[in-house]
């Protein structure tokens, strides 16, 4: 089961921005002072410019899922981004600070190059990824001067400025904050898209782990449009080449590219969309800890927050007969969910998704449905928390045969913002709304700068969850899988000892010695019937419990087999090795006596007294020899004296 979340703060950048002394790349390079009072000039980083005590600043955090060997040893890429910021009076601002001009902080950009290693997913511990995306300065606050207290050293890094009166000013007024990502308010809804690491989590929901995008931060900072984009996008049919379409658009379009490009599994998709309106206690930790336990969301806030406290849960997606309300039940005993207790929403409409199309609908029917007020802060303000959920069910062959399915899915959570009741100027039920906004998130100070600083605390601590994810497999399957294998290498282990044996019984038959009395090793299994494998898909419940306990019968016979077969192999070796020790006897000895022999023969040659005759021959032979030597000596001289007198 996996943990996995992305959440985006908010922050409300004011509008004159400033460099200060973190300008351009080299900001990034080292580590940055904070530059009080200085005057910003550009659109690259928004610097503390007013000390007007009503300045808004906007931001958000998305945190997703990072895994520390993603980032160790990842090689990071280096786009250069050529971006025109909101004020504009830089030619070149750059979006998001990091070193080197590099977009991106280093720990995002590890991320997105992992991302197109396409390489396994790993287990992180720490894979909370958190990114906060500074949105420009809209008309309004650019018609009251508001003035901005962020900065933007790079590294991931922001500051945030109080602009209290200088009287106050302490250390304590400026606070330096770090996210895996830091998008300054010139980034575009690719940008986001390719560097906030939800490609990855879009890649790990497809190899079977849970994971969740959320957003959070105060109102109208930006949370719906980085998500969706703006509401207007989804009056009548859609542009799909628009430019504005959000993360949950594009991450649709990534999420198909990569599934049509893995042509060996079959994948079947569901997608739902609900919201929780006028819902009081939603805490972030609530979104978090349900990745940590299960399935959704929901489960968190019935367990934490007592579901009897949720107003209102309608779907944003759902068929004619399926009533808009929704029931919570909560169930300790539901077989998936037991550990942390479960709970489950009653008709909750799921919509099976097979094209791109598909999925796009359910996205723009949601938006059309979701609640949305106006107030003075936010046109289109979102008065509900949406969950919308992809499953993503796949199929894959195994080397071994077996079907292997994983069941991952990916959550994009927006949740309302919090709001200021004077300053969005609510009342009646946008008031009402407003407050149970506000009491579900977290209560906010007065004024931006502690709201800002309270959306950058949120999203600090979000970063510092540790969740370990797992893929999502049905139980019953992952024991056959393991089962499969245990088969496989007691096989293996199995053949090794049978060519060991034969060894042995060859070796002992050679040298002739007597076979050791064992146990007759069982060789055929018996009754167990062989099940097709590529079946298994298509078994019910009852069935694939019978096949786990084929299985495990199999595993045993074969457990027992190598069990004869280890004591078998231990007495023919012992065995062997008697004999090998006995023929390294005997040829030692073989080769003594043979050399003893030698020497014996050639002594008695030497040594063994003549009978009379044979020395009666030995003279006769030396007398003659002897004889036959003088003939021929005379018969020279004479020869050689004629010849002279001739
Ligand atoms: N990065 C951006 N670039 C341009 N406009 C933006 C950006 N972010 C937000 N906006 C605009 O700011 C306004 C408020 O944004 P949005 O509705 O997304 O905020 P929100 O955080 O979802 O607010 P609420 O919590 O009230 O729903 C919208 O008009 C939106 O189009």
């Amino acid at each position: 089961m996996v943990t996995r979340a992305l959440s985006v703060p908010q922050l409300n950048s004011s509008g004159n921005s400033s460099s200060g002394s973190y300008k351009g790349s080299s900001g990034g390079r080292s580590r940055p002072t904070v530059q009080k009072g200085r005057r910003s000039n550009g659109a690259i980083s928004v610097t503390p410019t007013s000390r007007n005590r009503d300045q808004q600043q906007q931001q958000h955090a998305l945190i997703g899922p990072r895994s520390r060997s993603l980032i160790n040893g990842m090689r990071r890429v280096s786009p250069q981004k050529q971006t025109i910021g909101s004020s504009g009076s830089r030619n070149t601002p750059v979006f998001l600070r990091s070193r080197e001009n590099e977009i991106g902080s280093a720990d995002t950009l590890e991320i997105v190059a992992s991302k197109s290693t396409g390489s396994e997913p790993s287990t992180p511990e720490d894979n909370i990824n958190v990114v906060v995306r500074v949105r420009p300065l809209n008309e309004k606050e650019k018609r009251d001067r508001h003035g901005s207290i962020l900065q933007f050293p790079g590294n991931g890094q922001i500051i945030i400025e109080s602009h209290e009166s200088a009287k106050s000013r302490n250390r304590e007024n400026v606070r330096v904050f770090t996210y895996n990502v830091v998008f300054e308010p010139g980034a575009t809804q690719e940008d986001i898209l390719n560097y906030s690491g939800i490609k990855r989590i879009i890649e790990m929901a497809i190899e079977g782990f849970s994971c969740t995008a959320f957003c959070y931060g105060q109102t109208g900072s930006g949370k719906t449009h980085t998500l969706t984009g703006p509401p207007d996008l989804f009056i009548g049919k859609p542009n799909p080449k628009d430019r504005q379409h959000g993360l949950i658009f594009r991450s649709f379009l990534y999420l198909f590219q990569l599934i049509r490009n893995r042509k060996d599994i079959t994948f079947v998709l569901k997608a739902s969309f609900m919201e929780i309106y006028n819902e009081r206690q939603l805490k972030y930790e609530a979104i978090i800890h349900i990745h940590m336990y299960m399935q959704t969301h929901l489960r968190q806030l019935c367990t934490e927050h007592r579901m009897s406290n949720v107003s209102k849960m309608r779907l944003l997606v759902r068929k004619q007969t399926v009533p808009k309300e929704l029931n919570i039940h909560i169930h300790t005993h539901i077989p998936m969910v037991q550990k942390s207790g479960g709970f489950f929403v009653e008709n909750l409409f799921t919509v099976d998704c097979e094209e791109l199309d598909d999925l796009l609908a359910v996205l723009e029917e949601g938006m059309r449905n979701r609640a949305v007020g106006s107030h003075a802060m936010n046109d289109h303000s979102s008065r509900s928390h949406t969950i919308l959920t992809v499953h993503i069910i796949s199929e894959q062959q195994t080397d071994g045969g077996v079907f292997l399915s994983k069941h991952g899915k990916i959550n994009f959570v927006d949740l309302a913002g919090s709001e200021l009741t004077k300053k969005t100027m609510s009342e009646g039920k946008t008031l009402e709304e407003a407050n149970n906004i506000n009491k579900s998130l977290m209560v906010l100070a007065q004024y931006n700068y502690a709201e800002t600083l309270n959306t950058l605390r949120y999203a600090s601590r979000a970063k510092r969850i540790r969740t370990k994810p797992v893929i999502m497999m049905d139980p019953r399957e992952a024991l056959i899988l393991s089962l499969k294998r245990d088969i496989q290498s007691l096989q293996m282990e199995n053949e090794h000892l049978k060519a060991a044996l034969n060894l042995h019984r060859n070796s002992i038959e050679e040298v002739g010695a007597e076979r050791p009395e064992v146990m007759e090793v069982p060789t055929d299994h018996g009754s167990i019937p062989k099940v097709n494998l590529e079946r298994l898909p298509e078994l019910d419940g009852s069935e694939l419990a019978e096949l786990v306990k084929l299985y495990m019968q199999e595993n045993e016979a074969l457990r027992q087999e190598n069990n004869h077969l280890l004591r078998y192999e231990k007495q023919y070796s012992g065995i062997r090795r008697l004999c090998a020790e006995k023929m390294n006897a005997y040829s030692r000895n073989w080769k003594m006596l043979t050399k003893s022999f030698e020497l014996t023969r050639t002594y008695f040659r030497k040594h063994r007294k003549r009978s009379d005759e044979e020395q009666r021959q030995i003279d006769q032979h030396r007398i003659a020899r002897n004889i036959l030597e003088m003939a021929n000596k005379f018969q020279k001289e004479f020869g050689s004296k004629r010849s002279r007198k001739q």
